[in-house]
């Protein structure tokens, strides 16, 4: 019954979309054994990669053999495994992320998290369900009307291909008598789930009345995967079964699964404005990464934690001895840790910035790190081309501007050029995914994640509190999986720090290519010079695209990245689909993608006032998530 089903999840992910069909090609090359059946079982799908789900299959019967929790018990954990005879005249509560941008006409700017969930509903409707799809969009204090998500229905039922009905709440009698009339294969879409403050407390009570209508509960919305909330965490309590959506599953098989048990080596790539935002993910990463490429904003604290000169760069003065244990850690683990040369300087932080590269180690007073330099890309490149395995997270600089994008954009190019050589390329949700989609190359990784929260959990280890109706979720299982294949060894390189400078060493060769010790040991400099007010207004500018409106992608620390800055109606990163199986496809019709948290598109002039803005709207939207975070 089982094997059927998925059997039944295989042909949906492959029906449409060229991509889906070339990794499936790919793998009909390997022998389907019933190692790999029962893999797909137990939540990973052999769609994704046959190999990694046989690898898996492998280490699913020695964590068995161990005792570990949660194997035994996974038969019906993902949507695949229902069957019509599960699913037919059934009530199914589907909580998806649909938490799309839209412009200041409510139109969608982005729709790749519809089609990212169209998969597991067309599956339910089309084994006779009743779905009753839920989901939030934006951050709403009670009822707001530019929140609501009659904007979605449309798009929603031109991808289904029937019509949507919409309730005006998401409890109460008027949403019984709909669901009490769906049809078989009819989907009724809740209003807006944040309407209700209950939501996000995860109140009982709540949950209990969204889980009344319905028979069964499928989460599908990975994008929301970290958040405790009434509809993610609370109605398993009171449904069961309780399971993955396809897109939840084909997340976790790659952020879990293939970063627990990378092809080796594996590469990590984490950039992005500030240290404090990726401690949790460099630290879980240096656990399991054969190399480590550090970029964007944060290198600064590592160079001054060095003693280098910065400038007026981006530095977290409290994070100096943080910068300094992560090298320490790096090195002990043996993990080759590269930080960038050189680096592209400005004298303001702006687009029209008058700029040079200099050597890491000779950065001006008064100017900034904005991007790596020509000659960091070089070592970057050669030490990812010893690679199998690359997950990215967070870009090398301002790539927002574009004299400061040639780093993030080399190395976008280049996951795409080891992507088509077979690599694994993995990009965590966030900045990257706009950088991807900016290049164009979003198409050819090996998966884009629709989360970018939920994708930094995920990477720095944390457990997600998504469809937990036993002690078997997907997500514990996959994270036993993590744990088993940790035992891995790894043949790294290594990191060394050398009487206050800074040296990479290659201590041999990685993939049978030797890596060229090209960071030079970098010269100690005085006068640190940090200037507060400058770093202000890169932390200001930075945080203006965070301006107004709902949420989207989130960092964990700066939560609220919305739609598009500024009046902009551009184009938002696109995500994988979801749709159309792996790896993502770009099929070029509606919007792109979402999750990314949208391109920047100038307003410049108005950055202070945005970044007020911005600001205030972190603040009071982190007050609340504090709290609301895992509860
Ligand atoms: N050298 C730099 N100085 C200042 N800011 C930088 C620098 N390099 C990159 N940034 C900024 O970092 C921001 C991205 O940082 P963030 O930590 O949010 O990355 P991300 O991980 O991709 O995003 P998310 O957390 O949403 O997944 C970009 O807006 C970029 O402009
Ligand atoms: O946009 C996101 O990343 C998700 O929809 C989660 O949104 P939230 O940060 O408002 O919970």
């Amino acid at each position: 019954m089982a094997s059927t089903a998925a059997t039944a999840a295989l042909s949906i992910i492959k029906s449409t979309g060229g991509a889906a069909v070339t990794r499936s090609s790919r793998a009909s090359f390997l022998p389907i054994t019933s190692t790999a059946v029962s893999a797909r079982r137990l939540g990973f799908s052999a769609v994704v990669d046959s190999r990694f789900s046989v690898h898996v299959a492998s280490k699913v019967q020695s964590v068995r053999g161990k005792g570990t929790r949660g194997v035994i018990t996974m038969a019906k954990k993902s949507v695949g495994d229902l069957t019509s005879a599960d699913l037919k005249g059934k009530k199914v509560f589907v909580r998806a992320d649909l938490n799309v941008p839209l412009d200041d006409n409510q139109n969608i700017t982005d729709d790749t998290r519809i089609r990212a969930a169209i998969p597991t509903i067309k599956f339910l409707i089309e084994n006779g369900a009743k779905v009753i799809l839920s989901t939030h969009l934006g951050r709403p204090k009670g009822v707001t009307p530019k929140f609501s998500l009659t904007p979605l229905v449309p798009r929603l039922s031109e991808l289904l291909g029937i019509e949507v009905v919409k309730a005006d709440d998401c409890i109460g009698p008027e949403v019984e008598s709909l669901v009490a009339s769906l049809p078989e294969g009819g989907v009724l879409l809740l209003e807006n789930v944040r309407f209700y403050k209950e939501e996000e407390k995860n109140e009982p009570e709540f949950a209990k009345k969204l889980a009344s209508l319905a028979d069964l509960y499928v989460n599908d919305a990975f994008g929301t995967a970290h958040r405790a909330h009434a509809s993610t965490e609370g109605v398993t309590k009171f449904l069961k079964p309780s399971v993955a959506g396809f897109l939840l599953q084909k997340e976790l098989d790659y952020l879990v699964g293939a970063v627990s048990n990378p092809k080796r080596p594996f590469a990590a790539i984490v950039g992005g404005s500030k240290v404090s935002s990726k401690i949790g993910v460099i630290e879980s990463l240096l656990e399991k990464c054969d190399i480590l490429l550090l970029g964007g904003g944060m290198i600064f604290t590592f160079y001054k934690a060095q003693g280098l000169s910065v400038g007026s760069s981006l530095v977290e003065e409290d994070k100096l001895e943080l910068a300094t244990s992560l090298l320490a850690k790096a090195k002990a683990r043996g993990v080759s840790l590269l930080l960038p040369t050189d680096v592209v300087i400005a004298d303001k932080f702006a687009p029209d910035a008058n700029s040079k590269i200099v050597p890491a180690s000779a950065i001006p007073d008064g100017w900034m790190g904005l991007d790596i330099g020509p000659d960091s890309v070089k070592t970057f490149n050669e030490a990812l081309d010893t690679t199998q395995t690359v997950i990215w997270n967070g870009p090398m600089g301002v790539f927002e501007f574009e004299k400061f994008a040639q780093g993030t954009e080399a190395v976008a190019n280049k996951l795409a050029e080891l992507s088509k050589k077979g690599v694994t390329t993995i990009i965590g949700g966030g900045d990257s995914v706009a950088a991807v989609e900016k290049v164009g190359v979003a198409g050819v990784m090996s998966h884009i994640s629709t989360g970018g929260g939920a994708s930094l959990e995920l990477l720095e280890g944390k457990v997600l509190p998504v469809p937990s109706p036993s002690p078997s979720s997907p997500v514990k299982l996959a994270l036993a999986m993590a744990m088993a294949a940790s035992i891995i060894q790894s043949s790294p390189l290594s990191f060394n720090s050398n009487n206050g400078k800074l040296q990479i060493h290659s201590s041999g060769s990685l993939g049978g290519i030797k890596l060229q010790n090209r960071v030079s040991p970098l010269g100690l400099s005085s006068g640190l010079g940090s200037r507060r007010q400058s770093l202000l207004i890169c932390h200001s500018a930075i945080n203006a695209k965070c301006s107004e409106g709902q949420t989207q992608t989130v960092t964990r620390e700066s939560p609220t990245i919305t739609q598009a800055p500024v009046h902009s109606k551009e184009k938002s990163p696109s995500l994988d689909d979801g749709g159309d199986g792996f790896p993502p496809r770009d099929d070029g019709d509606g919007g792109g993608g979402g999750g990314g948290g949208g391109n920047w598109s100038g307003g410049f002039f108005f950055f202070g006032f945005l970044a007020f803005l911005g600001l205030l709207k972190d603040k009071e939207g982190e007050e609340d998530y504090r709290g609301s975070r895992r509860r």
